[in-house]
């Protein structure tokens, strides 16, 4: 067989790892979907780096991600957030775990479509809900009823997420399964788009 990727009797991450080649892998999601937990999980498997986009602003920022929302705005963060997607997506391979927002910005949407594969964790709002009400970290969230601005994000947002290249339902089971799933359906999206 020609095609390295399909080589019979290679483990699931070592045919995801020929998959990928040089491209980045982008997880892109809602709040909570898992993105940087699971992409962890799936930079270790494939044996290249991990890295979260909020983790990064927060670093070159010296801000929470709350404080920068507070401190300069929504619109700041987005644009503080393009550039630091951009650099991060420069150098591949790399699993890039992004912010909510970040694939709904058009450009950084752009700068992800063409460094690599995006895969959208897409889950139910009472999965999302269930896990985001723990924590009161996430700006977007601090309104009189937060799980209707959560059910806003998701209908304003789904339409967007669906552009990613890859989906994989993320739900109640164990992380380490979620991203043996990812990996599969890597290999799936190529398997796919080889078929004639
Ligand atoms: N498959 C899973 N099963 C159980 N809990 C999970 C699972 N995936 C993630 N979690 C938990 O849900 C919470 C949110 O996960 P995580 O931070 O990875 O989401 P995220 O998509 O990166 O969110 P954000 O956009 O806010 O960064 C964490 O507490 C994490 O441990
Ligand atoms: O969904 C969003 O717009 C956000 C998600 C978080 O990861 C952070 O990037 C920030 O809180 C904004
Ligand atoms: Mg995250």
């Amino acid at each position: 067989m020609s095609d390295p990727v399909l080589k019979v009797g290679d483990s699931l991450k070592d045919r995801a790892r020929a998959t990928l080649g040089s491209r980045n892998l982008i997880l892109v999601g809602l709040m909570g979907a898992g993105k940087s937990s699971v992409g962890r999980i799936v930079a270790h498997q494939l044996g290249i780096p991990f890295i979260d986009s909020d983790v990064e602003i927060e670093r070159v920022s010296r801000m929470t991600i709350s404080e920068l929302f507070a401190a300069y705005g929504e619109d700041e963060f987005r644009a503080l957030e393009t550039r630091v997607m951009k650099r991060l997506l420069k150098n591949g391979p790399r699993v890039v775990s992004t912010g909510g927002g970040a694939f709904i910005n058009d450009r950084t949407r752009k700068h992800i479509k063409k460094s690599g594969l995006s895969v959208w964790l897409k889950a139910d709002l009472d999965v999302l809900w269930e896990r985001v009400s723990k924590r009161d970290t996430r700006p977007l969230l601090k309104t009189e009823n937060p799980k209707q601005t959560l059910e806003n994000l998701m209908n304003a947002r789904y339409p967007i997420y669906a552009e990613a290249d890859i989906t994989v339902l993320s739900r109640d089971v164990r992380k380490e399964v979620m991203a043996d799933e990812v990996l599969k359906a890597v290999i799936e999206a190529q398997t796919e788009s080889t078929v004639p």
